[in-house]
């Protein structure tokens, strides 16, 4: 499946007891036509009252606690299969409603956004975390700096660039980045560039995956970053280069993420060693 262009791929492991492994994962990705972002692994329910456990693996054999555009695909996929409009989810980093709407856009309750220096995590303290002391480049003509960070489940640094979000090198960047040392878990990079209040484009480097079409909890932990240092309001439509997003960040203290689902192809694969056998079956 796909998410504004974010490469899902989402495994049924239901009635099983094993789990993807990192290396059927990094196999999978290494094979022509079936390179991807994220696994997202469906599993029987552990808690009464959800529907299914979720385990998010990205592309390098790295496990990840949130994806939101990976969240839309599996809400798309079963509030198909199940007939049904809207489910709940369990993930290591909590619990996750979904539900497909009227005009098929698949909207995903991500939960609250965590905004304290140990929960990003940060290696150090920082009171404030709307502007930490982070640059690359020349100490006195840095290219990227002060990013604004949180977490959504996941860690995100938030880089705020003028009109020029398309000229940084985020290939070569957001490595470095991601494997900041003030990063222990290393961290979801991107740059965002703010077009009105309720508007923004984003790019973003995925920890675990690379440069991506789109991140889900990117564009949430990015508009909860603009609001809360006041460039933008908390409803905002964010452009990435796949598509838009649209991400409110409610009254509640939960960030909504709504946006569309697309279903590609269908295979077999084991989950062990990643030997994958093709289905042609249609969308
Ligand atoms: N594509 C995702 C984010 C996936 C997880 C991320 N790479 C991480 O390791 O935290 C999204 O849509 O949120």
């Amino acid at each position: 499946m796909n998410g504004l262009g974010n490469q899902i791929i989402v495994v049924d492991m239901r009635g099983r007891a094993d789990r993807v492994t990192p290396a059927a994962a990094i196999a999978i990705n290494a094979m022509a036509g079936t390179k991807f972002d994220q696994i997202m692994a469906i599993h029987d329910a552990r808690t009464p009252g959800t529907a299914n456990y979720i385990e998010i693996i990205n592309s390098d054999g790295s496990r990840a606690q949130a994806c939101g555009n990976g969240m839309r695909c599996v809400v798309q996929a079963l509030t198909a299969e199940l007939g049904v409009q809207r489910l709940t989810f369990e993930t290591v980093a909590g619990l996750l409603f979904g539900e497909e709407q009227a005009d098929g856009m698949i909207t995903v309750d991500m939960g609250t956004p965590k905004l304290a220096w140990y929960d990003i995590p940060l290696a150090e303290e920082f009171a404030d975390t709307r502007k930490i002391e982070l640059q690359i480049g020349p100490i006195d003509a840095p290219v990227l700096h002060s990013p604004s960070v949180a977490s959504m489940g996941n860690p995100h640094a938030t880089f705020w660039v003028g009109d020029d979000v398309w000229s940084f090198a985020l290939d070569r960047f957001g490595p470095m980045l991601e494997n900041h040392p003030i990063f222990p878990e290393r961290a979801n990079i991107s740059l965002a560039q703010v077009t009105a209040p309720d508007k923004m484009i984003l790019r973003t480097w995925e920890r675990g995956a690379g440069l991506t079409e789109a991140c889900g909890t990117a564009a949430c932990a990015a508009v909860v970053n603009g609001a809360r240092t006041r460039r933008t309001a908390r409803a905002v439509t964010v452009t990435l280069p796949g598509g838009d997003l649209h991400v409110e960040w409610r009254a509640d203290d939960h960030v909504v993420l709504t946006g569309p689902a697309e279903r590609e192809w269908t295979g077999i694969v084991d989950p062990a060693t990643g030997v994958w056998v093709r289905d042609e079956v249609a969308a």
